[in-house]
């Protein structure tokens, strides 16, 4: 049986467009958008309408970069796909894409294979996978093409953690000239990850142990080498370049230097680079361990940089790098040992209502707040128009969004599974109100209705900014 709700009255937002406009949804896609009181509209009938009145209707969000479930030094990502997606859609997310991992001396599928269980039947809202490529030789290189074939159309490799997840240039410069010949997305975590671990050890003999250290040794010097390398690495190769967490205004230099050129390079900052610093990170009684993730924060004076790349389309994607871990037990090993502080923030649930404060503080417009956190990331990954927007054919991924509401964040109100808020005590002014997933209810008034096994795992177009 088919069914159909109406979106009546609210302030309808997409990267392009703003109007005040009836939202008409059938059996989970949206069928037609009309002027709020026009004589069409009216005529529509609907199973359920939702008064948005005084309120945004915006394409719910695609945070491209979450690690639900991932291992990383000697422990586990507290958030599930379970508990992860469930938070997401709190705060107004309704497509994640994580990452799948290669494991060292592993097929590719294998790793695929391993995420597909972690995920099916337990999200609350669509999701897609990138592979992380640890291991990159003939036999991975030419399973590239396949994962591709199947939708998973974007590959992460890392210049950083030596004898993790590492690859050496020979090795990123084979990945690139299969990913130019298959379509596949090259994402690069740009750091100098062999220079970083001598100044690590250098840093841990002298007796430097505190977390503020992880952002000494990580310098901007050594994320903005490697973006540069991985630029000229692209070049060769002949692919595009999409770098992820982009933290230091020498690497968006980089980056915009590229594309001053004309080179198909983008890039990827996260709200943690945006609204923290290394002022988190030096905070006493091994507190600082909360903030420790790489690329590192960095001093204050780097967020300028960053939110004008955004509004110059420097940068074009903000996503969250989510991978939480709790700060008993976890952050805790190392104590003694910044080194051994996993790294990763929590942040899936905080995403859009940071952005949304950054429209009212002016660093962005109201539609450049949909296109990076919304429309964008879709076109990179390859999930548009299904996603990333309201218009007729799209998935109705619809959020509807209180633009007044004032509140704090805080680990007493969150979802995401983790012991604390990196934004504790924050305010932000706007709020997800209803959340709906292809059509189905997942958000109600602020009450979870969603259920896990509702999201579907979606396969990928190739990078659609290249078209
Ligand atoms: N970013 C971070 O600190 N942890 C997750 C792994 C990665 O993205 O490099
Ligand atoms: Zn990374
Ligand atoms: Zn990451």
């Amino acid at each position: 049986m088919s069914s159909r709700t109406v979106i009546r009255g609210g302030l309808v937002v997409t990267a392009t467009d703003e109007l005040t406009a009836d939202v008409l949804i059938e059996d989970g896609r949206v069928v037609a958008l009309a002027a709020h009181g026009s004589a069409y509209a009216e005529g529509w009938t609907a199973d359920t309408v939702i008064d948005a009145t005084g309120h945004y209707v915006i394409p719910g969000g695609v945070d491209a970069h979450t690690h639900m479930e991932l291992p990383f030094g000697g422990t586990f990502a507290s958030d599930t796909f379970e508990t992860g997606t469930r938070a997401a859609a709190w705060g107004g997310t309704t497509t994640i894409v994580d990452f799948a991992v290669q494991s060292v001396g592993r097929s590719l599928r294998e790793g695929l294979d391993a995420w597909h269980a972690k995920a099916s039947g337990r999200c609350a809202i669509d999701y897609a996978f990138h592979m992380i490529l640890s291991d990159v030789n003939e036999s991975s290189l030419k399973e590239m093409d396949l994962l591709v074939s199947e939708g998973v159309t974007s590959f992460k490799l890392f210049m950083a953690y030596p004898g993790v997840f590492y690859s050496d240039d020979g090795q990123i410069l084979r990945a690139m000239q299969r990913s130019a010949g298959n379509g596949g997305l090259i994402m690069m975590h740009a750091e100098n990850g062999i220079a970083i671990d001598v100044l690590v050890e250098q840093a841990l003999a002298a007796g430097r142990t505190d977390p503020r250290h992880h952002g000494e040794v990580r310098k901007v010097l050594l994320e903005a080498e490697a973006t540069h390398r991985a630029v000229q690495l692209a070049r060769v190769a002949g692919a595009p370049l999409y770098v992820v967490h982009v933290s230091a205004r020498e690497a968006l230099a980089e980056l915009a230097a590229a594309r001053d050129q004309g080179l198909p390079v983008f890039g990827e900052t996260c709200p943690q680079y945006l609204f923290l610093s290394t002022d988190n990170l030096a905070e006493p009684d091994f507190e600082g361990a909360k903030y420790v993730c790489s690329t590192p924060l960095r001093p204050r004076d780097h967020q300028e940089a960053l939110w004008r790349g955004l509004r110059t389309d420097d940068l074009q994607v903000v996503s969250t790098d989510h991978c939480p871990f709790c700060f008993q037990g976890q952050k805790e090993l190392g104590r003694g040992d910044f080194s051994k502080i996993p790294n990763g923030l929590p942040g899936v649930e905080n995403r859009m209502d940071l952005l949304h404060q950054a429209v009212l503080d002016g660093h962005i417009t109201r539609r450049r707040w949909i296109e990076i956190a919304c429309a964008a990331p879709a076109r990179m990954f390859g999930l548009y128009p299904k996603k990333g927007t309201i218009a007729p054919g799209a998935d109705a991924d619809i959020v509807i969004y209180d633009p007044n509401a004032r509140h704090t964040l805080s680990v007493a109100t969150q979802h995401m599974n983790v012991d604390y808020s990196a934004y504790e005590g924050r305010s932000v002014t706007g709020q997800v109100v209803t959340v709906l997933s292809r059509g189905e209810t997942v958000i109600d008034r602020r009450r979870f209705t969603g259920r896990a096994g509702h999201g579907r795992f979606v396969p990928r177009e190739t990078c659609q900014h290249l078209t």
